[in-house]
C-alpha cells in the first residue's frame, strides 16, 4: 500500500485507487450484461489504452448507442467500478447528465467553458480520469464542441495529457436503426450474436452529436427480448434475497411490460427499466423474510 499517509486516507491518484482491473471488467460484463454481446468490444478497447505499452496517441472516446434500459448506464457503472476502487464514487470518475447539468441552449457557451476548465484541472491533477456523458443526445448543439481538442490525437493540449482519460457517451441515438435492423435479422432467423459492429457503424456516423472521426468505438446496445428481460426480473429478486422467484410472479411482472414494434412484438419498450418497483410490491406480499431463500 502506499507510503504517502495522506494516501491512508484520502483518494490519489495511484495503482491501489485506480487498479484498472480489466479481468474484473470481462467477467462481470459476461456474467451480468444479458444479451449485449458487443460490449466486450470496451474491455478490448480499455485494455490497450491503459497498457503503457501501446502508447495510446489520444484519450478513449467510446460512445453508447440504444434504446432506453438497454444496459447502456449499467455497463459504465460496472467500468467505474473495475477501474477505480472507489468505483463510481470515485473523483476521478466523473457522470454528467444532459438534462441536468446543461438545461439551457442559451447558456451553451458558459456550460462550454465551465467543462473546459473542470475537464483541464481534473486531468491536470490526475491523467486516469473517466467522463461519462448520459443524454448526450439532449445537450445543446455545441457543448460538446468545446471537449473536441482533448479528444483529438495531440501530445497536450494547453499544458494538460489526456491520453489517459476515458471519454463514453451515451445516447439513444441510432436506437431505432439498430432495433430495425435487428428485427430485420431475427426475421431472417438470424442469431443475435450474429450482429457485428461492423453492421450498424454508417448509421451511427450520420447522426452524431461529436465529429465522429473522434469516436473510437461505437458500440450499439441491442434492444431487450423477453428472454433478457426475465434475466433481468431474477437479478432484481435475488437482490432482494429470492433466489427462486416463483414463474407465476416472474410472469406477473412481464405483464406489466409493453412490447414493441407492433408489427412483431420482440422488444421491452422500457427494457429493463422499471422493473424493480413491480418485483419490490410482490416481495414484501408474497415471500416473508423466513422462507425467502426457497421457492413458494
Ligand atoms: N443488458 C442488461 N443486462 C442486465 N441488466 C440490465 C441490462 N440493461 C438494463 N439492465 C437493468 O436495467 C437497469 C436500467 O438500465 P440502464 O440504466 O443501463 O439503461 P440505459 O440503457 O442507460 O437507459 P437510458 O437510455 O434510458 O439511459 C439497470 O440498472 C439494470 O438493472
Amino acid at each position: 500500500f502506499s507510503y504517502n499517509p495522506y494516501c491512508w486516507v484520502k483518494e490519489c491518484c495511484n495503482n491501489d485507487y485506480i487498479p484498472g482491473d480489466i479481468n474484473t471488467l470481462r467477467q462481470t460484463l459476461n456474467e451480468r450484461v444479458y444479451g449485449q454481446h458487443l460490449v466486450q468490444t470496451v474491455v478490448e478497447a480499455i485494455t490497450a489504452h491503459w497498457n503503457p505499452k501501446y502508447k495510446a496517441p489520444k484519450a478513449l472516446t467510446l460512445s453508447f448507442h440504444g434504446w432506453p434500459g438497454s444496459g447502456k448506464n449499467y455497463v459504465s457503472k460496472f467500468i467505474a467500478e473495475s477501474l477505480y476502487k472507489l468505483g463510481t464514487k470515485s473523483r476521478f470518475v466523473h457522470h454528467f447528465i444532459g438534462r441536468i447539468h446543461f438545461p439551457l441552449i442559451g447558456e451553451t457557451s458558459k456550460y462550454k467553458e465551465e467543462l473546459y476548465s473542470w475537464l483541464k484541472s481534473n486531468v491536470t491533477y490526475c491523467p486516469r480520469q473517466l467522463f461519462i456523458f448520459d443524454e448526450v443526445d439532449k445537450m445543446p448543439p455545441g457543448v460538446l464542441d468545446g471537449i473536441k481538442p482533448m479528444i483529438d490525437y495531440r501530445d497536450m493540449v494547453d499544458g494538460a495529457d489526456y491520453t489517459k482519460a476515458i471519454f463514453i457517451f451515451l445516447s439513444n441515438t441510432g436506437s431505432y436503426l439498430i432495433n430495425e435492423y435487428y428485427e430485420k435479422m431475427w426475421n431472417k432467423g438470424k442469431n443475435r450474436e450474429e450482429l457485428q459492429l461492423s453492421d450498424l457503424k454508417r448509421g451511427f456516423y450520420r447522426s452524431d452529436n461529436i465529429k465522429s472521426n473522434l469516436i473510437d468505438h461505437y458500440i450499439p446496445f441491442l434492444p431487450m427480448q423477453e428472454k433478457h428481460v426475465i434475466e433481468c426480473i431474477k437479478d432484481e429478486f435475488r437482490q432482494r434475497d429470492v433466489l427462486f422467484p416463483n414463474p407465476i410472479h416472474i410472469r406477473q411482472v412481464l405483464d406489466f411490460i409493453e412490447w414493441g414494434p407492433d408489427s412483431s412484438k420482440l422488444f421491452s419498450k422500457t427494457g429493463c427499466k422499471r422493473i424493480s418497483s413491480k418485483v419490490m410490491i410482490l416481495v414484501a406480499k408474497h415471500y416473508p423474510d423466513d422462507n425467502k431463500k426457497s421457492e413458494l
